[in-house]
């Protein structure tokens, strides 16, 4: 079984490695959706797979590093694209919430992408 909890970031980014030209090289701002599954088998005495304030708790730390700050000045999330991003916030949860199985970050309604945790090139 797959639970999830859904969490909002406003930050501010700029993407150095494209070209002066492109206007995401630009600081602007973002509001981004982050979505956390967690996936396990529902406890037969709970009825549940975990708390989702255990999701939350996990979350919370992640909410004062992030909201409301410039990106690239967060450690290791130098070229803070949502791809990054997603495999940044995997790094700081996954020890803290093993269940973790999915990460989806929207950066826009309509763009987003989808981390498993799964190996990447960088
Ligand atoms: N694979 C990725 N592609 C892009 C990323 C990214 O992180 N990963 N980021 C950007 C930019 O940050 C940009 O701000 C996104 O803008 P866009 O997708 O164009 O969304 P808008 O809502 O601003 O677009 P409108 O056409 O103005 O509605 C680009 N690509
Ligand atoms: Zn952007």
């Amino acid at each position: 079984m797959d639970i999830f909890r859904i969490f909002h970031l406003q930050c501010a980014r700029r993407l150095p490695a494209l070209p002066a030209s492109h206007r995401c090289s630009r600081v602007h701002g973002h509001s981004f959706e982050v979505e956390l599954t967690v996936s396990g088998e529902v406890d037969a005495r709970l009825g549940w797979v975990c708390d989702f304030a255990e999701i939350e708790a996990a979350w919370r730390p992640i909410h004062e590093a992030l909201d409301h700050r410039y990106l690239n000045d967060v450690d290791r999330l130098d070229n803070p694209t949502s791809e990054r991003l997603a495999i940044w916030l995997w790094a700081q949860l996954k020890p803290s919430l093993p269940g973790l199985s999915q990460i989806r970050v929207m950066e826009t309604h309509d763009s987003g992408c989808i981390y498993r945790g799964e190996p990447t090139a960088s």
